[in-house]
């Protein structure tokens, strides 16, 4: 007989679905009051096994990370071969080994993030350049429109040289659109994850949405890669080398035997790099301004510590952030509070594990509620208030080895783009407090703004956060 953990007791063929009632990290986390930090569900045919202390956390990643290292792809991503061609849903293999390496050397070592600071910059000047037109135009803006826009075009900056969108368009090119829809059904739970014999009848129509929005954005990505390609055939283009060229000059490491990467799987990573990096990346800065817009205290400190940093002639810039401590406090408290993605990524057993005195059988599906973690009051004190002094003075951090925190999640499969997204959330902030004092719409005060979260891909306000920017002395 299998130890298994503790958990509701589940009907027949459908299991516990009916425990999951609004939204899966707030069910996860009720349950745990009563069946404790490491509970199993049966949701359809899945077995689950769902982690929500930091004391689990640091047994799975410190003890579990390779037996826990495969990754539950949802059943919509076999459209296009996407999960073939993907990292972040690839089984842990030597394909994904490889495109981890590839990664991080592009994305997580300081001197390739150092010089792409130049790119960054460039798209926040932009960003404030038209949150300055549109603030002179209209009282109030959408801060989600701007950060988006930023985002897309930073990370494109980055991987393809080249802007992807702009601020003209009111309703987003067909690049953003596509992903908006594709995001948004991939955030949408598919019963066919949970009883595959529907799987030929796609109920939801989740299958046939996401091959219709993935088939577009493949199209747009493979312009760009095909343009590329001829480009370094007719040896012509600048000589700067980016994300994609990375990815084309990759000839094997003569370890392995993949020594070529696709044309299609290289689509598929670049479009993969814009879905975990862009939403993640705006939601987490959309999140922080809302946080400050409710805490005018910490609005102030935050103002005051930029001003003393930069004097009164200068724009912030990246190389100011070690010495911001109060910028990268209120950060660490808005992820702490809202992880863009709050269950992480759900992993998946390779082999039978014996995890805490519990049997976990091979192939169970492994959650990890971030969201929960975070707001536990064995590891938090008031853990509901948004209090970025408790980072003053501490050495937690979420980067990975403190299990109380870890929006990026934690170990071998560990977001690959933390470095970026920290820098880019941070000198966003710093450049949108710099160049404007915000109060929120006339018919909003600080105790009436919705805070409520809206589930999708990853964590977002439900109604989206309004400002009313006024431009302080020209700094920038
Ligand atoms: C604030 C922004 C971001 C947050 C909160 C975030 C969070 C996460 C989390 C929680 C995971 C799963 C970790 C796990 O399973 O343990 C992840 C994985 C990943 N992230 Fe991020 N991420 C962000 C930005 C980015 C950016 C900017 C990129 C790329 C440019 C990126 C690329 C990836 C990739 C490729 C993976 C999969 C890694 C693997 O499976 O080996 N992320 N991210």
């Amino acid at each position: 007989r299998l130890r298994l953990p503790p958990g509701p007791p589940g009907w027949p063929i459908i299991g516990n679905i009916f425990d999951l009632r609004t939204q899966t990290h707030r069910d996860f986390d009720r349950l745990k009051s009563m069946y404790g930090p490491v509970l199993w569900l049966k949701l359809g045919n899945l077995n689950t096994v769902v982690i929500q202390s930091a004391a689990a956390a640091a047994e799975l990643f410190k003890k579990h990370d390779v037996a826990f290292a495969d990754r539950k792809a949802p059943d919509s991503l076999n459209a296009c071969d996407y999960i073939k061609g993907s990292l972040a849903e690839a089984p842990y293999d030597e394909y994904w080994r490889i495109l981890r390496r590839l990664s991080l050397s592009e994305l997580m070592v300081q001197k390739r993030i150092k010089s792409s600071a130049q790119l960054r910059k460039e798209c926040i000047d932009k960003m404030i350049q038209w949150i300055k037109k549109d603030a002179s135009e209209f009282c109030e803006i959408q801060l989600e429109k701007y950060l988006t826009i930023m985002t897309y075009n930073q990370l494109s900056s980055f991987m393809l040289t080249r802007d992807i969108t702009d601020y003209k368009s009111e309703t987003g090119n067909e690049f953003l659109e596509a992903m908006r829809n594709f995001l948004c059904w991939q955030g949408k739970p598919d019963v066919v994850d949970a009883f595959e014999f529907l799987k030929w009848l796609d109920p939801q129509g989740i299958r046939r949405h996401t091959r219709m929005y993935l088939e577009q954005l493949l199209k747009i990505v493979s312009v760009f890669v095909q343009e590329r390609i001829q480009e370094r055939n007719l040896q012509k283009g600048n000589n700067t080398r980016d994300f994609l060229d990375a990815l084309l000059d990759y000839e094997g490491d003569g370890k392995g035997s993949v020594d070529k990467l696709s044309e299609k799987n290289i689509n598929i990573i670049i479009l993969e790099m814009f879905v975990a990096g862009t939403e993640t990346t705006s939601n987490t800065t959309v999140w922080t301004m809302a946080e400050l817009l409710r805490s005018p205290d910490s609005m102030s400190k935050l103002k005051a510590e930029i001003d003393r940093v930069t004097g009164s002639s200068r724009a912030v810039e990246e190389n100011d952030i070690p010495e911001l401590t109060y910028l990268r406090a209120v950060v660490d408290e808005t992820m702490r509070l809202h992880p863009a993605l709050p269950l992480l990524l759900p992993r998946k057993a390779r082999e039978d594990t014996e995890f805490m005195g519990y049997d976990i059988p091979k192939g169970t599906t492994v959650i990890v509620n971030a969201w929960a973690i975070h707001r536990d009051p064995d590891s938090w004190e008031d853990p509901l208030s948004f209090k970025p002094e408790r980072f003053l003075n501490s050495n937690i951090n979420h980067k990975g080895q403190h299990y109380e925190i870890i929006p990026f999640g934690s170990g071998r499969r560990s977001c690959v783009g933390m470095l970026m997204a920290e820098r880019t959330v941070s000198l966003t902030l710093a450049r949108l407090i710099q160049s404007f004092d915000w109060e929120l719409p006339a018919n909003i005060s600080p105790e009436t703004l919705d805070m409520s979260e809206a589930t999708g891909f990853s964590l977002r306000m439900s109604t989206p956060l309004k400002g009313v920017p006024r431009e302080r002395e020209a700094k920038c």
